[in-house]
């Protein structure tokens, strides 16, 4: 007899969600975190940070009315680090409260220390003062997720050397600043610095950034950023970076070239936590960047009753996937098997501007040979966009000439995270350009901009034949 139905190793969206949907299901389950609380990368150091950073330098520096009011427009002169970080503290211990709140009224037991394997049904763990228990459980998920990756060639000072961690504790806000990595944390740390006119120049050692972001979208994006000075490189490895006299960071290029700024930040990817686990003891081998390989429906690994979710898994390595993912692998270790998620998930990424996006891109439906028509339009179009300033931001569909249907749903601009739920749920509703073009939207708003899209590929379409219609449905 065990003590535990399930043990879940790490309290981030996949840990969480698990626990608690194993706790719903009346099982006996212990959450094991190392962090002083509760929340994961998500809550410390990840998604809810930055973004909480995203919406204290938007506010700050007053930049959603410089669209009105010109570019030199400003709510504060002078922000402080110490700006950026008051809101983070009080966001945090918001979301920590409820977390330990929804795990106390869910019997989810908890013990801070860090677990190690013992055998496949004994997990040991160390406490921060070197006590040492052992625990036996029928199942383990682990939902470690990940940490920077810190490579030795970078000479990392916590102070103007830094990853995407130490970015929350930095002393003042750079007046120059280079980022290395152009994957999605990269990006929105430049265009967030860059909103507070931090001189910012992105690096990426590949000729492309967002490769899954439709071509089209980037385009309008890059040129946004170009649009206000912030420097990107591609194509363009770093050889070494080093620190001058004057505390300077002095980045050298594969080609020679020589760039300086007041602060480095390093966000080349990051690395599953999983060296310490004691993988070894149940015959787990991660991969070269510390993920673990799963079964894609169950998120059980190649040992039976033993699961993994969220970042340590791999892509898409988000948050709201990970929720569902823990969801899902908790279900399978007791017993109680969950339905496939639908198809079609969304992708936010709070740059400023923000893009998001759902279903397939252009160069995907060319690939597929689907014929196809898009829509668009600018959210300068609509008079929501005229009310609250916005001479950029746009909305691009994309429809199956066949079948009528939406193929893809994406956007750059204001608000886009939130207007993609529109897309993404006549996506997996299988809706056609139809719903677009016959549905009345709240007027004014930005979601309009989804009536524009819809009619401008609509026009090019034409009328739907007779055996592509679809019938309504009487409601109930
Ligand atoms: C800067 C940044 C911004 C992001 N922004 C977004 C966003 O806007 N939207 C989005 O959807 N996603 C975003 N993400 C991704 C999101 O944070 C992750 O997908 C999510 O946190 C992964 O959840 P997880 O449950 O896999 O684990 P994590 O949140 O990584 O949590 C893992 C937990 O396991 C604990 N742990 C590890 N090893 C052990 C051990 N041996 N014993 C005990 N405990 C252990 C860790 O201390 C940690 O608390 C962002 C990530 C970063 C870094
Ligand atoms: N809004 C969001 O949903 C959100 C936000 C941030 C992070 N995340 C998640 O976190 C994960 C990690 O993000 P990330 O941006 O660190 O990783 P990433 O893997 O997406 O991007 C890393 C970038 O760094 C480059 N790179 C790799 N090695 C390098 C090196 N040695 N030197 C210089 N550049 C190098 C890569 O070419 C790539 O462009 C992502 O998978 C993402 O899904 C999501």
């Amino acid at each position: 007899m065990f003590q535990y139905d399930l043990v879940v190793v790490g309290s981030g969206p996949a840990g969480r969600r698990a626990a608690i949907q194993a706790a719903k299901l009346e099982k006996k389950v212990l959450v094991i975190e190392k962090g002083t609380r509760v929340g994961g990368v998500s809550v410390h150091t990840g998604t809810i940070p930055s973004k909480t950073m995203r919406e204290t330098a938007l506010n700050l520096s007053g930049w959603r009315e410089r669209g009105f009011y010109g570019r030199s427009y400003r709510v504060k002169q002078e922000i402080s680090a110490d700006d950026l970080r008051r809101r983070l503290l009080i966001t945090l211990d918001h979301e920590v409260d409820v977390l330990e709140h929804q795990f106390a009224r869910n019997r989810v037991q908890q013990m801070r220390g860090r677990a190690s394997f013992v055998d496949r049904n004994t997990l040991e763990i160390v406490k921060e003062d070197g006590e040492q228990l052992r625990v036996t459980t029928a199942s383990v998920l682990l939902a470690v997720g990940t940490r920077p990756f810190r490579p030795d060639y970078i000479p990392f000072d916590h102070d103007r050397i830094i990853d995407s961690d130490e970015i929350l504790e930095i002393k003042q806000v750079p007046r120059s600043m280079i980022v290395i990595g152009a994957g999605v944390i990269g990006v929105e740390y430049a265009t967030i610095f860059s909103a507070l006119d931090t001189n910012v120049t992105l690096i990426e050692p590949r000729d492309t950034m967002l490769d899954f972001i439709d071509k089209e979208i980037l385009q309008d994006f890059t040129y946004q950023l170009r649009d206000r000075n912030m420097k990107l490189l591609f194509g363009q490895p770093v050889d070494k970076i080093e620190k001058d006299e004057g505390g300077k960071c002095r980045v050298t290029l594969k080609t020679g070239r020589t760039l300086t700024a007041d602060m480095v930040l390093f966000a080349a990817g990051r690395m599953g936590a999983t060296d310490t686990l004691n993988l070894p003891a149940i015959g787990i081998e991660p991969d070269s960047r510390g993920r673990i390989k799963v079964d894609p429906e169950t998120f059980q690994t190649s040992v039976p009753g033993i699961y993994a979710a969220g970042d340590v898994v791999g892509f898409p390595s988000l948050a709201s996937t990970s929720m569902e993912q823990g969801r899902i692998a908790a279900r399978h270790a007791v017993g109680a098997p969950a339905n496939e998620p639908p198809h079609f998930f969304p992708y936010g990424i709070y740059a400023v501007p923000e893009i998001s996006t759902c279903g397939l891109t252009e160069e995907e439906v060319q690939q597929r040979n689907i014929p196809y028509e898009c829509g668009i339009a600018h959210f300068r179009e609509t008079s929501r966009g005229h009310i609250m300033g916005l001479d950029t931001g746009m909305l691009k569909m994309i429809f199956s000439l066949k079948t009528r249907r939406l193929l893809g749903a994406h956007i750059v601009g204001e608000g886009a995270t939130e207007l993609i739920h529109i897309g993404q749920a006549v996506l997996n509703l299988k809706g056609t350009v139809e719903y677009f073009v016959e549905n009345t939207f709240n007027y004014p708003t930005l979601a309009e901009a989804y009536k524009i899209a819809g009619l401008d590929a609509w026009n090019r379409m034409g009328e739907a034949k007779k055996d592509t219609e679809v019938v309504p449905q009487p409601v109930g």
